[in-house]
Protein backbone atom coordinates (compact mmCIF):
# COMPACT_ATOMS: atom_id res chain seq x y z
CA UNK A 1 0.00 0.00 0.00
CA UNK A 2 1.23 3.66 -0.92
CA UNK A 3 -0.83 6.60 0.45
CA UNK A 4 -0.26 8.35 -3.14
CA UNK A 5 -2.36 5.29 -4.64
CA UNK A 6 -6.27 5.49 -4.77
CA UNK A 7 -7.96 2.64 -3.27
CA UNK A 8 -8.93 1.33 -6.37
CA UNK A 9 -5.41 0.84 -7.37
CA UNK A 10 -4.68 -1.42 -4.61
CA UNK A 11 -4.11 -4.47 -5.32
CA UNK A 12 -5.76 -6.39 -2.47
CA UNK A 13 -5.74 -9.99 -3.83
CA UNK A 14 -1.89 -10.02 -3.96
CA UNK A 15 -0.31 -12.90 -2.42
CA UNK A 16 1.44 -12.67 0.51
CA UNK A 17 5.55 -13.06 -0.14
CA UNK A 18 6.36 -16.87 0.60
CA UNK A 19 8.22 -17.70 3.63
CA UNK A 20 8.48 -20.57 5.45
CA UNK A 21 6.50 -19.42 8.50
CA UNK A 22 3.63 -17.34 6.49
CA UNK A 23 0.33 -19.25 5.86
CA UNK A 24 -1.52 -18.36 2.71
CA UNK A 25 -4.36 -18.48 4.61
CA UNK A 26 -3.09 -14.95 7.03
CA UNK A 27 -4.57 -11.88 6.03
CA UNK A 28 -3.67 -10.11 8.42
CA UNK A 29 -0.35 -10.34 10.74
CA UNK A 30 0.17 -9.19 14.34
CA UNK A 31 3.71 -9.17 15.74
CA UNK A 32 2.99 -6.74 18.82
CA UNK A 33 6.29 -6.54 20.69
CA UNK A 34 5.32 -3.48 22.29
CA UNK A 35 2.32 -1.29 22.78
CA UNK A 36 2.57 2.45 24.96
CA UNK A 37 0.46 5.00 25.92
CA UNK A 38 3.02 7.58 27.11
CA UNK A 39 4.98 5.87 29.33
CA UNK A 40 2.98 2.71 30.36
CA UNK A 41 3.48 -0.56 28.82
CA UNK A 42 -0.13 -1.63 27.81
CA UNK A 43 0.88 -4.94 26.15
CA UNK A 44 4.10 -6.97 24.87
CA UNK A 45 4.88 -10.01 22.80
CA UNK A 46 2.00 -10.91 21.33
CA UNK A 47 1.38 -12.54 17.57
CA UNK A 48 -1.56 -12.63 16.91
CA UNK A 49 -2.10 -14.27 13.21
CA UNK A 50 -5.94 -13.22 11.45
CA UNK A 51 -7.09 -15.65 8.72
CA UNK A 52 -9.85 -15.75 6.14
CA UNK A 53 -12.86 -17.01 6.63
CA UNK A 54 -12.72 -17.32 10.48
CA UNK A 55 -13.32 -15.76 13.17
CA UNK A 56 -10.52 -15.28 16.01
CA UNK A 57 -11.94 -14.33 19.21
CA UNK A 58 -9.81 -12.34 21.55
CA UNK A 59 -10.56 -13.02 25.35
CA UNK A 60 -8.88 -12.49 28.64
CA UNK A 61 -9.52 -10.42 31.82
CA UNK A 62 -10.32 -6.79 31.48
CA UNK A 63 -7.15 -4.42 31.09
CA UNK A 64 -5.19 -7.66 28.99
CA UNK A 65 -5.33 -5.18 25.91
CA UNK A 66 -7.65 -6.83 23.66
CA UNK A 67 -9.07 -3.87 22.41
CA UNK A 68 -5.71 -2.01 22.40
CA UNK A 69 -4.30 -5.38 19.92
CA UNK A 70 -7.06 -5.00 17.69
CA UNK A 71 -7.73 -1.09 17.40
CA UNK A 72 -3.75 -1.75 16.46
CA UNK A 73 -4.90 -4.33 13.13
CA UNK A 74 -6.15 -0.92 11.55
CA UNK A 75 -4.20 1.96 12.86
CA UNK A 76 -7.68 3.43 14.69
CA UNK A 77 -5.12 4.19 17.98
CA UNK A 78 -3.38 6.36 15.57
CA UNK A 79 -6.32 9.14 16.79
CA UNK A 80 -4.78 8.52 20.35
CA UNK A 81 -1.54 11.30 20.74
CA UNK A 82 0.53 8.97 23.40
CA UNK A 83 0.01 5.59 21.58
CA UNK A 84 3.36 4.40 20.46
CA UNK A 85 3.17 0.30 18.66
CA UNK A 86 6.66 -1.28 18.19
CA UNK A 87 6.00 -4.56 15.93
CA UNK A 88 4.52 -5.22 12.55
CA UNK A 89 1.44 -5.41 10.86
CA UNK A 90 1.78 -6.73 7.79
CA UNK A 91 -2.07 -6.98 5.43
CA UNK A 92 -0.51 -9.22 2.38
CA UNK A 93 2.66 -8.90 3.50
CA UNK A 94 2.76 -4.97 3.49
CA UNK A 95 3.38 -3.45 6.56
CA UNK A 96 0.39 -1.26 7.37
CA UNK A 97 2.55 1.37 9.69
CA UNK A 98 4.98 2.02 6.85
CA UNK A 99 5.69 5.70 6.80
CA UNK A 100 4.13 5.98 3.59
CA UNK A 101 0.97 3.88 4.22
CA UNK A 102 -2.15 6.46 4.99
CA UNK A 103 -4.38 5.18 7.57
CA UNK A 104 -7.46 6.11 5.54
CA UNK A 105 -6.67 3.47 3.44
CA UNK A 106 -5.83 0.87 5.85
CA UNK A 107 -9.02 1.10 7.26
CA UNK A 108 -11.04 1.17 3.64
CA UNK A 109 -9.40 -2.23 3.84
CA UNK A 110 -9.80 -3.35 7.49
CA UNK A 111 -12.84 -2.03 8.74
CA UNK A 112 -13.97 -1.89 12.58
CA UNK A 113 -17.02 -2.27 14.40
CA UNK A 114 -17.65 -0.51 17.87
CA UNK A 115 -19.23 -2.04 21.51
CA UNK A 116 -21.63 0.75 21.06
CA UNK A 117 -23.67 0.95 17.96
CA UNK A 118 -22.76 4.52 16.60
CA UNK A 119 -25.08 5.24 13.41
CA UNK A 120 -23.99 8.96 12.40
CA UNK A 121 -26.76 11.66 12.65
CA UNK A 122 -27.90 10.97 9.20
CA UNK A 123 -30.46 8.93 6.93
CA UNK A 124 -29.84 5.21 7.22
CA UNK A 125 -28.53 5.27 3.63
CA UNK A 126 -26.55 8.20 4.43
CA UNK A 127 -24.63 5.75 7.11
CA UNK A 128 -24.33 3.06 4.63
CA UNK A 129 -23.11 5.36 1.77
CA UNK A 130 -20.77 7.24 4.03
CA UNK A 131 -17.34 5.04 3.80
CA UNK A 132 -18.45 5.35 -0.31
CA UNK A 133 -18.15 8.81 -0.47
CA UNK A 134 -14.79 9.24 1.87
CA UNK A 135 -13.62 7.04 -0.47
CA UNK A 136 -14.86 8.62 -3.89
CA UNK A 137 -16.30 5.45 -5.39
CA UNK A 138 -17.86 6.50 -8.60
CA UNK A 139 -19.97 3.40 -9.25
CA UNK A 140 -23.63 2.79 -8.22
CA UNK A 141 -23.61 3.84 -4.66
CA UNK A 142 -27.94 2.57 -4.18
CA UNK A 143 -26.52 -0.75 -5.84
CA UNK A 144 -23.86 -1.07 -3.00
CA UNK A 145 -25.68 0.30 -0.16
CA UNK A 146 -27.99 -2.32 -1.03
CA UNK A 147 -25.65 -5.16 -1.18
CA UNK A 148 -24.29 -3.80 2.20
CA UNK A 149 -28.01 -3.76 4.31
CA UNK A 150 -28.89 -7.18 2.57
CA UNK A 151 -24.82 -8.36 4.13
CA UNK A 152 -26.05 -7.21 7.43
CA UNK A 153 -29.28 -8.72 7.60
CA UNK A 154 -30.73 -5.29 8.03
CA UNK A 155 -32.73 -4.93 4.01
CA UNK A 156 -35.59 -6.27 4.27
CA UNK A 157 -36.47 -3.86 8.11
CA UNK A 158 -35.31 -1.00 6.52
CA UNK A 159 -35.97 -1.03 2.49
CA UNK A 160 -39.17 0.97 2.79
CA UNK A 161 -37.62 3.68 4.85
CA UNK A 162 -34.02 4.65 3.68
CA UNK A 163 -34.33 8.22 4.14
CA UNK A 164 -35.19 8.03 7.88
CA UNK A 165 -32.51 8.61 10.34
CA UNK A 166 -30.13 5.65 11.78
CA UNK A 167 -30.90 6.88 15.24
CA UNK A 168 -34.25 5.94 14.62
CA UNK A 169 -33.59 2.23 14.87
CA UNK A 170 -33.71 0.00 17.57
CA UNK A 171 -30.25 -0.77 19.14
CA UNK A 172 -29.54 -4.32 17.74
CA UNK A 173 -30.61 -2.67 14.35
CA UNK A 174 -28.12 -0.13 14.72
CA UNK A 175 -25.59 -2.40 15.23
CA UNK A 176 -26.09 -4.03 11.99
CA UNK A 177 -26.40 -0.53 10.30
CA UNK A 178 -22.71 -0.12 11.93
CA UNK A 179 -21.97 -3.85 10.56
CA UNK A 180 -23.42 -2.23 6.74
CA UNK A 181 -21.69 1.47 6.77
CA UNK A 182 -18.15 -1.21 7.86
CA UNK A 183 -18.77 -4.16 4.83
CA UNK A 184 -20.13 -1.05 2.30
CA UNK A 185 -16.31 -0.53 1.02
CA UNK A 186 -15.66 -4.08 1.02
CA UNK A 187 -13.32 -4.35 3.16
CA UNK A 188 -11.22 -7.91 3.68
CA UNK A 189 -10.72 -8.23 7.06
CA UNK A 190 -13.65 -6.60 10.14
CA UNK A 191 -12.62 -5.83 13.57
CA UNK A 192 -15.35 -5.94 15.97
CA UNK A 193 -14.64 -4.53 19.20
CA UNK A 194 -17.71 -6.30 21.82
CA UNK A 195 -20.36 -5.48 19.08
CA UNK A 196 -22.91 -7.32 21.16
CA UNK A 197 -22.14 -5.99 24.49
CA UNK A 198 -24.65 -3.24 24.59
CA UNK A 199 -27.10 -5.38 22.79
CA UNK A 200 -30.44 -7.56 24.45
CA UNK A 201 -29.90 -11.60 24.21
CA UNK A 202 -32.18 -11.67 21.15
CA UNK A 203 -30.28 -8.69 19.14
CA UNK A 204 -27.01 -10.80 20.48
CA UNK A 205 -28.13 -13.68 18.78
CA UNK A 206 -29.28 -12.44 15.58
CA UNK A 207 -25.37 -10.25 15.37
CA UNK A 208 -24.01 -13.73 16.06
CA UNK A 209 -25.55 -15.72 13.52
CA UNK A 210 -24.83 -12.81 10.79
CA UNK A 211 -20.88 -12.91 12.02
CA UNK A 212 -20.96 -16.71 11.23
CA UNK A 213 -22.32 -15.28 7.87
CA UNK A 214 -19.78 -11.89 7.36
CA UNK A 215 -17.25 -14.93 7.90
CA UNK A 216 -17.65 -16.67 4.18
CA UNK A 217 -16.68 -13.21 2.64
CA UNK A 218 -14.45 -11.76 5.40
CA UNK A 219 -11.44 -12.25 7.84
CA UNK A 220 -13.21 -11.46 11.35
CA UNK A 221 -11.00 -10.27 14.51
CA UNK A 222 -13.64 -10.42 17.61
CA UNK A 223 -13.19 -8.91 21.24
CA UNK A 224 -15.61 -10.37 23.31
CA UNK A 225 -16.13 -10.44 27.39
CA UNK A 226 -18.53 -13.06 26.65
CA UNK A 227 -16.83 -16.69 27.23
CA UNK A 228 -19.90 -18.74 25.49
CA UNK A 229 -19.55 -15.88 22.54
CA UNK A 230 -16.43 -17.21 22.00
CA UNK A 231 -17.11 -20.66 21.88
CA UNK A 232 -20.19 -20.17 20.07
CA UNK A 233 -18.71 -18.38 17.04
CA UNK A 234 -14.52 -18.27 17.28
CA UNK A 235 -13.02 -20.74 15.06
CA UNK A 236 -10.02 -19.45 16.54
CA UNK A 237 -9.34 -18.08 20.42
CA UNK A 238 -6.58 -15.47 21.36
CA UNK A 239 -5.99 -15.45 25.40
CA UNK A 240 -4.44 -12.66 26.87
CA UNK A 241 -3.09 -12.17 30.23
CA UNK A 242 -1.96 -9.21 32.34
CA UNK A 243 1.83 -9.27 33.50
CA UNK A 244 1.73 -7.81 36.86
CA UNK A 245 6.00 -9.31 37.46
CA UNK A 246 7.01 -5.51 36.69
CA UNK A 247 4.78 -3.22 39.08
CA UNK A 248 2.33 -2.44 35.84
CA UNK A 249 -0.28 -4.18 34.35
CA UNK A 250 0.82 -5.47 30.87
CA UNK A 251 -0.79 -7.10 28.42
CA UNK A 252 0.45 -10.23 26.04
CA UNK A 253 -0.77 -13.24 24.64
CA UNK A 254 -0.48 -16.49 26.59
CA UNK A 255 -1.61 -18.54 23.71
CA UNK A 256 -3.52 -18.81 21.13
CA UNK A 257 -5.70 -21.62 19.33
CA UNK A 258 -8.20 -23.62 18.16
CA UNK A 259 -11.19 -22.54 20.39
CA UNK A 260 -11.93 -26.08 20.90
CA UNK A 261 -8.48 -26.77 22.01
CA UNK A 262 -8.25 -23.01 23.99
CA UNK A 263 -11.46 -24.24 25.75
CA UNK A 264 -11.14 -27.91 26.40
CA UNK A 265 -7.17 -28.72 26.22
CA UNK A 266 -5.40 -25.36 27.14
CA UNK A 267 -1.95 -25.87 27.17
CA UNK A 268 -1.21 -23.10 29.47
CA UNK A 269 -2.36 -23.16 33.43
CA UNK A 270 -3.83 -19.40 33.20
CA UNK A 271 -5.53 -20.27 30.43
CA UNK A 272 -7.24 -23.39 32.19
CA UNK A 273 -8.09 -21.27 35.28
CA UNK A 274 -9.61 -18.28 33.15
CA UNK A 275 -11.48 -20.36 31.13
CA UNK A 276 -12.71 -22.50 34.20
CA UNK A 277 -13.91 -19.07 35.29
CA UNK A 278 -11.38 -19.14 38.33
CA UNK A 279 -10.74 -14.81 37.63
CA UNK A 280 -12.14 -12.13 35.13
N1 LIG B 1 -6.17 5.91 25.47
C1 LIG B 1 -5.52 5.33 26.48
N2 LIG B 1 -4.62 6.01 27.21
C2 LIG B 1 -3.95 5.43 28.23
N3 LIG B 1 -4.11 4.14 28.61
C3 LIG B 1 -5.01 3.41 27.90
C4 LIG B 1 -5.75 3.95 26.82
N4 LIG B 1 -6.55 2.99 26.33
C5 LIG B 1 -6.32 1.88 27.08
N5 LIG B 1 -5.40 2.14 28.02
C6 LIG B 1 -4.87 1.21 29.00
O1 LIG B 1 -4.29 0.11 28.30
C7 LIG B 1 -4.58 -1.12 28.98
C8 LIG B 1 -5.29 -2.05 28.03
O2 LIG B 1 -6.58 -1.49 27.76
P1 LIG B 1 -7.59 -2.19 26.75
O3 LIG B 1 -8.82 -1.35 26.71
O4 LIG B 1 -6.91 -2.47 25.49
O5 LIG B 1 -7.87 -3.55 27.50
P2 LIG B 1 -9.06 -4.58 27.30
O6 LIG B 1 -8.49 -5.93 27.53
O7 LIG B 1 -9.73 -4.35 25.99
O8 LIG B 1 -10.00 -4.16 28.51
P3 LIG B 1 -11.57 -4.34 28.72
O9 LIG B 1 -11.84 -5.81 28.61
O10 LIG B 1 -11.79 -3.83 30.10
O11 LIG B 1 -12.26 -3.53 27.67
C9 LIG B 1 -5.41 -0.75 30.21
O12 LIG B 1 -4.54 -0.67 31.32
C10 LIG B 1 -5.97 0.61 29.86
O13 LIG B 1 -6.21 1.38 31.01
Amino acid sequence: MNASLTPSRITINQPAPVANEIRDDIVLDCKVKEIHYGDFLAVRDSNVPIARKQITGFIGPSGCGKSTVLRSLNRMNDLIDTFRFDGQVTYHGKDIYASDVDPVVVRRYIGMVFQQPNPFSMSIFDNVAFGLKLNRFKGDTHEKVEKALRGAALWDEVKGKLKNSGLSLSGGQQQRLCIARAIATEPEVLLMDEPCSALDPIATRQVEELMLELKENFAVALVTHNMQQATRVADKTAFFGVDMSAGGRTGYLVEMGETSQIFNHPREQLTREYVAGEFS
